[in-house]
């Protein structure tokens, strides 16, 4: 692929996105940066008018978020990273500089301002080259920006409010999302689109251009390079004879989003996606008065039909293992993995092609391999594998949800339905045989291992010395937090059963001595001692009497300035933005007594047992987290 030299340069080296936003990080991802993701604890508190311009705000606090986060890697003793990038998004109107709102009134304010006027959108951009020399780290600085215009219709009272209480404004600068509800505010965009959500790709592009290959007297000459493209020429890389087939690929590349997952317009607009993509496309161009509007109606019903589909191809591909052995055997043909797994070779054949198209494998004539991304996650030796979680689906929460018509109609979880006896105890349920339990630790290992870094780094925690994750299982967010927190010890506290296996789930490596294990049921023993209680992915298993329970033990034990720090997936206060964390919902009603809540609804159950000062982090990708403190 004729870009891939472009980012390729960054393929061999560590590099470091120093930001929390989802937009960036999956804008990045779905160009095949490999990255990860250590967000800065830079606070935004630069004096405005000390710049000239604002765009210079926007570079300078890219680049202080940037060299916030490579000082702390490199002081922390991880190891350095090659490249860490920052980024800033700011929104200015009649010369005044909007960040993100922080309440209601105050995007109110925002969006007030920007209502039925053009404003520029800047977002500045900081590339540090780092390196270790006497352990002292240096740096090399590389910025720029960009700006687009972007204007709003005139829009009423109302629907600003409308707007602002379905949550999307708040982690967003000027107060508005481009790329979701906000969309329908905008009138017209002039300039780069994705620099408006977050990153100005295109700009990030010509400048790594730049940077590993400044332009010489023979490629400025030349058009055609064998890979190797000047800065000037960026843009011809998608001209003539490569567009049409880097489009294609690079749509394909997108198949997958950051959580690996498909994403629903890349299968309908791929070009090798099933025959439903054609009977949907064709008739947008050969039926009078169909209007594009009622054409994208079915293909999104469509795409829900068919979720089932994809979800039980991937289960099935990852119970045979088909991913393990491409991954060490592959590229392999359609007969070699039948004869590998044991399966009919025209039945794998149809598996595989399916996990194909959807961006799971790739196919090409010396037969199937891994994705980068499958490889990543899929893989049950991964780096983030998710193995466990996909194997816990398929046969644990696939019986549970084929009952869902039940749950909804009784109200209640199904686990006497799904598996034939009645589930009391949910804990008990899952641990009555050593392979259930096995599977679910590994499922929830999976889980915690995948978002550790997310949740440990939402908030600065280096004021706790001790920490106690009620519930936390196997220890991967334990183990996670006391990496960034070196001063931090961690008590995980689980079930005598959890406890007593989870031995196979630890990491080797530093700071590995500051976890310790400790046996018993928090609802029945004595809570160790901590400043900080952890309760990630708890609360929703449970409903608000049990709660209450959980958190008077724990307002109990909970000194003055001791905390609690929640980790889950919150749903904005109205209940109807985010499909990931309504259908966790839905997940929770057929397995156990608890549910889903808001913001406000954890706020409300925390100020009761004395818990205020409560700040809520939406990270937007499979948990948020929550702090409070104990007054
Ligand atoms: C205007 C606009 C902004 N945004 C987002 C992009 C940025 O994530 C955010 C601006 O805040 P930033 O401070 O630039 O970034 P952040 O706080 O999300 O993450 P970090 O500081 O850790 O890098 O607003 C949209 O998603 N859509 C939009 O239309």
């Amino acid at each position: 692929m004729v870009l891939n030299p472009v980012l390729g340069k960054l393929v061999s080296k560590r590099v470091v996105l120093a930001s929390a936003s989802p937009r960036r990080q999956e804008i990045l991802t779905n160009v095949g940066l490999r990255f990860e993701v250590v967000p800065s604890w830079f606070k935004e508190t630069l004096e405005k008018s000390s710049f000239a311009a604002p765009y210079e705000y926007a570079v300078e606090t890219a680049k202080q978020k940037a060299l916030e986060v490579a000082n702390r890697m490199h002081v922390k003793h991880l190891r350095t990273p090659d490249v860490v990038i920052g980024a800033d998004t700011i929104v200015t109107v009649d010369e005044q500089i909007l960040e993100k709102p922080v309440d209601k009134q105050d995007a109110y304010r925002m969006l007030s301002r920007l209502n039925g006027k053009e404003h520029s959108v800047f977002t500045g951009v900081a590339i540090i080259h780092c390196s270790s020399k006497d352990n002292q780290l240096e740096t090399e600085v590389t910025d720029f920006y960009e700006e687009t215009k972007v204007k709003f219709s005139d829009l009423s009272e109302e629907l600003l409010w409308e707007y602002i209480h379905s949550g999307e404004p708040m982690d967003k600068a000027g107060g508005y999302g481009i790329q979701a509800l906000g969309g329908m505010l905008v009138e017209y965009v002039h300039g780069d689109f994705l620099n408006v959500v977050g990153f100005p790709l295109n700009h990030f592009c010509k400048k790594l251009a730049e940077l590993y290959y400044p332009p010489s007297k023979h490629n400025v000459q030349h058009k055609k390079y064998d890979s190797i493209p000047s800065v000037d020429t960026f843009e011809n890389l998608s001209d003539g004879e490569s567009e049409s087939s880097n489009f294609t690929e690079h749509k394909g590349a997108s198949k997958l989003d950051s959580s690996g997952m498909c994403s629903s317009e890349a299968i309908y607009n791929s070009e090798n996606s099933s025959s439903v993509t054609t009977a949907l496309m064709v008739p947008l161009e050969n039926q009078n008065g169909v209007s594009e509007s009622a054409a994208k109606l079915p293909s999104k019903i469509l795409e829900l039909m068919d979720g089932f589909r994809a979800s039980k191809a991937l289960f099935v591909a990852s119970k045979l293992k088909i991913f393990d052995h491409l991954k060490d055997k592959g590229p392999l043909k359609a007969v070699d993995i039948a004869d590998e797994v044991g399966t009919s070779v025209c039945g794998t054949e149809r598996l595989l092609d399916a996990c194909a198209g959807l961006g799971l494998l790739e196919k090409t004539t010396q037969g199937y391999s891994n994705t980068d991304s499958t490889n990543t996650y899929l893989t049950s030796d991964g780096e983030y594998s998710l193995h466990g979680y996909v194997i816990h689906s398929n046969d644990h929460l696939w019986p549970l949800f084929t009952n869902l018509e039940s749950a909804v109609k009784e109200g209640t979880r199904q686990n006497h339905r799904a598996f034939g006896k009645k589930a009391e105890d949910l804990f008990k349920d899952y641990y009555h045989s050593q392979e259930v339990k096995q599977r679910f630790m590994a499922a929830m290992h999976s889980i915690a291992h995948l978002t550790a870094r997310d949740v440990a780094t939402a908030f600065d925690l280096s004021r706790f010395r001790s920490a106690c994750d009620l519930g936390g299982c196997t220890g991967a967010l334990a183990h996670e937090l006391v990496q960034i927190y070196p001063n931090l010890k961690v008590t995980v506290f689980d079930l005598p059963e959890v406890i007593a296996n989870t031995s196979y789930f630890q990491p080797s490596g530093q700071h590995t001595a500051q976890v310790t294990f400790v046996s018993g049921d928090f609802f029945k023993d004595n809570l160790p001692e901590a400043d900080l209680y952890i309760l990630s992915r708890v609360l929703h298993d449970w409903p608000d009497e049990k709660i209450h329970v959980l958190l008077s033990k724990v307002s109990a034990v909970c000194k003055p300035g001791c905390g609690i720090l929640l980790a889950e997936m919150v749903l904005d206060d109205e209940k109807k933005n985010r499909s990931t964390a309504l259908l966790q919902s839905l997940n929770m009603l057929v397995q156990t007594e608890g549910k889903e809540r808001s913001g406000s609804e954890y706020q409300a159950l925390l100020e009761q047992h004395g818990f205020t000062n409560v700040k809520i982090r939406m990270r937007g990708n499979l948990l948020d987290a929550i702090l409070c403190v104990k007054t």
